[in-house]
């Protein structure tokens, strides 16, 4: 399987605290790997140094093949992004939204037309193609993030806790897209705080605490790895939820 991303030794610090410790993965082609932890555990940030919006202290990311430090632009034309926020340009229709992103990457107007087309109908979206965005609902909107990155074909897809908000038949929707991009090739990275997405979408997962690795390895088998019940327990062990829910107990009752 070809290697799309490898990240090693990743490392971010804000004056004096590390906000990501020495974290190391890789993700293959037609693969799915989902980040796991607690609030402030590190996710975030470990997706911004790799999509390079925010400098790497000390590590490397590589995205086929191409180092994201020392050539971001070029790494950027083979990913897609979705970040937490849906950050859509309210003054543009859902298609010309597809298209203004679509002309960030050189690729000729009639193709970036003939490919939102194609990518709007995937997400259910062909009928609102002149709607105004904000007469879209929740999940339309999301839907309609999806879409946008997938504009260039990315090899590479990077999720921010990406189903956040949405109901129960939009995140299936959702699901369902994202495993098709996986049968077409694509490398699938994302952050959730839901086990049953992980359950749904990742191959591997990668468990963080307070910037560090705790725990990686198969979705499949991972939770026996740890001797646990299930994932969910698996991730509740890994990041010490005891000891935390006896320190929360303790100061209630102070
Ligand atoms: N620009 C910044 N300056 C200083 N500290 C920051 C900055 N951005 C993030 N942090 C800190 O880094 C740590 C990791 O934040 P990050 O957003 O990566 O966590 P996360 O795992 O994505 O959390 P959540 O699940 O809440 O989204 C947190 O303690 C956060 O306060």
């Amino acid at each position: 399987m070809t290697t799309v991303l490898s990240v090693e030794n990743l490392t971010k610090q804000y004056g004096t605290f590390t906000a990501v410790n020495g974290v190391s993965f890789s993700l293959a082609a037609g693969r799915t790997l989902a980040i796991l932890g607690p609030n402030g555990a590190g996710k975030s940030t470990t997706l911004k140094m790799i999509y390079a919006t925010t400098p790497i202290t000390r590590g490397t990311v590589m995205i086929n093949g191409i180092n994201v430090q020392q050539q971001p632009r070029l790494a950027k034309q083979t990913i897609g992004v979705v970040m937490q926020d849906d950050l859509l340009d309210t003054t543009l229709t859902v298609l010309e939204n597809m298209i203004a992103h679509g002309i960030l990457f050189d690729t000729p107007l009639q193709a970036v037309r003939s490919r939102a087309h194609a990518l709007l109908t995937f997400v259910g979206l062909a009928n609102y193609e002149n709607a105004d965005t904000t007469d879209l609902s929740g999940g339309m909107r999301r839907r309609l993030v999806l879409a946008r990155p997938l504009i260039n074909d990315p090899q590479l897809i990077i999720l921010d806790e990406p189903t956040t908000g949405l109901d129960i038949q939009s995140r299936h929707v959702f699901w369902r897209k994202l495993n098709i991009l996986k049968q077409q090739g694509a490398a699938i990275l994302l952050t959730s705080h839901y086990v049953d997405e992980i359950a749904a979408l990742a191959d591997d997962v990668v468990i963080v605490d307070h910037g560090c690795i705790v725990a990686a390895g198969p979705a499949g088998t991972l939770a026996q790895q740890l001797g646990a019940a299930n994932l969910e327990q698996a991730y509740l062990q890994a990041t010490h939820f005891d000891e935390r829910s006896d320190q929360i107990e303790q100061t209630r009752h102070q």
